[in-house]
Parts: C-alpha cells; sequence; structure tokens
C-alpha cells in the first residue's frame, strides 16, 4: 500500500537538561550546556530523516506555583534553560538537511531585530532555518522588560499578525537579484532593487529596508501553535506550519477541519498549511514491557502531579487546589487559554491528583514495539489526515540518547518501510519547500519482504 502523502517528523526540544537522574542519562545533568547532546540529536535526526528539529523558548522562571520558585527549580521546567538561537548555527553546522524552527515571542521582539536575525540564520544555515511565533504567556515574562502585564491573550495575536507582517516586508525590501557585483562598474548592490517599507502600523513604525540581504529561501516558514479560537484564526492567516495539542482523534479531527475551513475563510488553499501533531512514543522490544515503562512513568504520584501544574503555572497558582478533589471548572487566564481548557476537560471530575499525573503531551497513546507504535501513527494519519507528527519525549522529562535512538533506529525505519516518510528529502529544497511537498516516499514494505 503506497501513501498517498508523506508524514513529516519534527522533534520539539528545550535547550535544559533533558532527562538527567533516569535510567539511560549518563551525564547529561553536567554536559547539556555545551550542547553536545543536542548536537548528537540533531544529527541522528538529520541522518533519520527527520524534517525539522523545534527549539522551544521562553524567558523567565515561574514562582507563580505556590509563591516559591523551590518546585520550579526542583523540576527544572522552565530553566536552567539556555538561549537556544546560538545553539542553532552550532546544531545545522553538524548537520546537512536537518531544518531547525528557532522559537520568538511577538511580545518581546521588535520586527528589524526580528526579520534580521531570521535572515541571517538562514544563510548560516543554507536555507533551514523557520521561525515559531509563540505571543508568551506569562506577567512573569512581561516582567523581564519593563510592562507590568502582557496585552490581553487576543490583542496579543493582533500584535503577532502585524509583526509577521512587517517581517516578510522587511524580507521583501531586497529584490532577489539586488546584488550584481558588477566588476566593471564596481558595483556590489544596484540600489533599485533596495526600498524602505514605510510600514506605519497600530503597533509598529518601520522604515526599512533591511541592511542585511534577505532570507535564502524566499519566505522562511512560519510555524504556530495557537489553540485558542483567536490563536486558529491567526495560524489559519499566517501559519505555514501548525503544531497542535489536539487530545484524541476527535479533537485531531475538529481542529485540522477548523483550521482549514478558517484558511479557506481568509483566502488561502488549506492545503498550504500543515498540521503536526505531538506525540511522546514510549517504544520497548515488546508492547508489554512498553505499556509497564509507561505505566511506571504516569504512575499517580504527588511529584509527577506537581510536575505538570507547574507547566501550567504561568499565571495562576495550581498549588492551591487540592490534589484529591476535581480540577475546578471556572478557571480563566490572560495565559495560554487553550492549553487550560484542554487540561480541564482532560480532567473531569477525577481527583486532580490522578488527572495531573497521568496527563501525557500526547494526541493519542504512543507506546510498543516500533511495529505497533506505527501502526498507531498510521491509523491516526490516514483517519485525521494531518501531515506529521511533532516528537516531544513526555515533556522533555525521559528525553536520552537512547530514547532518541528509539525512535531514529526502531520507529523511523518501520514508518519508512511503510512509505510514509523519505528516504531523503529531493535535492535543492529550501526548508519551506521541503515542508510543503507532498511528494509521496516510495513504499519499501514488499521489497524488505521479498
Ligand atoms: C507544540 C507547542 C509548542 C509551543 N511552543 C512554545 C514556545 O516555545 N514558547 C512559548 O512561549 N509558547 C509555546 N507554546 C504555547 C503556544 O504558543 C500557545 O500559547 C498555546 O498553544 C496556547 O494557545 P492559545 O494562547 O491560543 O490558547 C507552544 C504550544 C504548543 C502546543
Amino acid at each position: 500500500m503506497g501513501s498517498s502523502q508523506r508524514m513529516r517528523l519534527a522533534w520539539f526540544v528545550n535547550y535544559l537538561v533533558p532527562g538527567w537522574n533516569i535510567p539511560w542519562s549518563g551525564n547529561a545533568g553536567a554536559e547539556w550546556m555545551n550542547g553536545d547532546f543536542y548536537v548528537d540529536m540533531a544529527r541522528r535526526l538529520d541522518a533519520a530523516g527527520f524534517d525539522a528539529m523545534m527549539l522551544e523558548d521562553g524567558n523567565y522562571l515561574s514562582d507563580a506555583y505556590g509563591g516559591t520558585f523551590e518546585a520550579e527549580l526542583k523540576h527544572t521546567v522552565r530553566g536552567p534553560k539556555n538561549d537556544p538561537l546560538p545553539l542553532l548555527p552550532v546544531l545545522a553546522a553538524a548537520t546537512e538537511r536537518l531544518g531547525f524552527i528557532a522559537t520568538m515571542s511577538s511580545s518581546f521582539y521588535q520586527p528589524f531585530l526580528l526579520a534580521r536575525l531570521v535572515t541571517t540564520l538562514d544563510h548560516l544555515t543554507g536555507g533551514r532555518v523557520g521561525w515559531n511565533v509563540v505571543t508568551s504567556s506569562s506577567p512573569l515574562a512581561a516582567q523581564q522588560f519593563g510592562m507590568d502585564a502582557l496585552p490581553d491573550h487576543d490583542e496579543r495575536y493582533l500584535i503577532a499578525e502585524e509583526l509577521v507582517d512587517v517581517v516578510k516586508k522587511l524580507w521583501r525590501s531586497w529584490d532577489r537579484d539586488a546584488v550584481v557585483m558588477d566588476r566593471a562598474t564596481g558595483t556590489y548592490v544596484d540600489h533599485e532593487k533596495v526600498r524602505p517599507i514605510h510600514h506605519h502600523g497600530t503597533y509598529f513604525d518601520v522604515r526599512g529596508p533591511l541592511n542585511a540581504l534577505p532570507p535564502l529561501q524566499d519566505l522562511p516558514p512560519i510555524f504556530q501553535a495557537g489553540g485558542s479560537p483567536t490563536g486558529r484564526e491567526f495560524a489559519a492567516r499566517s501559519a505555514d506550519v501548525i503544531v497542535s495539542s489536539a487530545k484524541g482523534i476527535d479533537d485531531m479531527r475538529e481542529y485540522r477541519a477548523e483550521v482549514r475551513r478558517r484558511a479557506e475563510l481568509n483566502g488561502r488553499n488549506p492545503d498550504d498549511i500543515k498540521i503536526l501533531f505531538m506525540i511522546s512514543p514510549f517504544l520497548e522490544e515488546s508492547d508489554e514491557l512498553a505499556r509497564r515503562r509507561r505505566e511506571e512513568r504516569l504512575a499517580i504520584t504527588d511529584e509527577r502531579a506537581e510536575r505538570r501544574l507547574l507547566m501550567m503555572s504561568d499565571e495562576i497558582d495550581f498549588s492551591q487546589f487540592p490534589l484529591d478533589q476535581p480540577f475546578p471548572t471556572d478557571l480563566s487566564t490572560n495565559g495560554s487559554q487553550s492549553l487550560l481548557k484542554q487540561f480541564a476537560q482532560w480532567a473531569g471530575d477525577r481527583p486532580l491528583r490522578e488527572a495531573a499525573a497521568g496527563d501525557e503531551f500526547e494526541a493519542f497513546p504512543a507506546f510498543g514495539t516500533p511495529e505497533t507504535v506505527a501502526d498507531e501513527m498510521e491509523h491516526a494519519f490516514r483517519e485525521v489526515g494531518g501531515d506529521g507528527y511533532l516528537i516531544f519525549a513526555g515533556g522533555g522529562g525521559m528525553l536520552t540518547r537512547r530514547y532518541v535512538d528509539q525512535v531514529c533506529e526502531g520507529l523511523v525505519p518501520e514508518l519508512r518501510r511503510r512509505g510514509l516518510v523519505w528516504d531523503a528529502p529531493p535535492a535543492g529544497l529550501g526548508l519551506n519547500q521541503r515542508l510543503a511537498c507532498d511528494e509521496p516516499a516510495p513504499d519499501q514494505r514488499s521489497a524488505a519482504s521479498a
């Protein structure tokens, strides 16, 4: 059975300590900061045929949970976290084809700085960079930049939309053939091919032009993860790739249909937006062993519940809610609205301890042998019609070199055998073209069994 479209694979990483006190974590706790762990990982992903590594970012430690940094620093949820942007060219230099998605917040970056940074990264990586547009979710982040609080949730998306627009105008302030290098006249750039943009908007005033070269890719891909109605609308208007935290086949289907509908209403071809769903696969030699290991990981303990609640504590103090009671249903936030709503739905009437400890960042539970997990992924892929997956290693907590190998050496070859992922991308594609490319991979199942 050939595939009508290919499955894209990306991996979501935080530049903070990966698994460090679990089996197979080696000396990661003492060494992660030098970047070698992530360099090794990027090489593995590149060789396995992953499309991209997505580098998460945020810029605060939260004491919203219980009014202290104790739990935050104990569990290393948000830090210590180094700045992933300088890591990006280091990763690119160690790899050939893998794309890298840099996260930069629309609440703190000025368009000029961002446009120049991304175009520089695009040249340094040979056209392999993308931008994950996030709006940030905590007043604690705003307070690092001289503000008391973030703008309101929905207004943040208006700012993001204008930011994307100005950044694109800056990228296009140079014609692609502006550099003429005319030796006879001694002219390096044709000045008629470079123009100011004179942008005067609601949130930004930028004269332009860019004082750097335009990106190597025509436009580096825009990633987005908005889950609220406003977030979905922004994604449908601006994103090339959406990473979704939808949970369950119905939710995945609903999310995809709604974003595609919104894209169409905005005059876009819905097929131009690729949607990746999050999974945290749990791979072992047998289904039974994987099930047992997963159960151990998701054991209902106060410690695990605390870690999960901490991840949401960008604004609300979740330590105030008793773990033996159901999660309150009447909470609202100026932070990540959809993530809060999704957790409340997941939690239902169960005691909070059970709901929080048992929650994983995944569209569906994926555990077992590579064959079993590939079955699950293929089933959902065909059922929902999504464009691929974003792997997240259980919120990063179970990320080890061994875990990366289980995915790259066990799961991906199985997906490739089924004709779901390419052997290698077609030559000469920038990251944006690569992500957009639906060209099916050859089905190697019959060849392998012949
Ligand atoms: C896969 C994924 C990756 C995300 N990466 C980041 C990130 O790196 N930094 C950040 O501040 N927020 C990140 N977010 C949060 C989103 O930008 C957004 O705030 C969240 O999905 C809630 O959407 P909403 O505000 O529309 O409700 C991520 C969310 C998801 C699902």
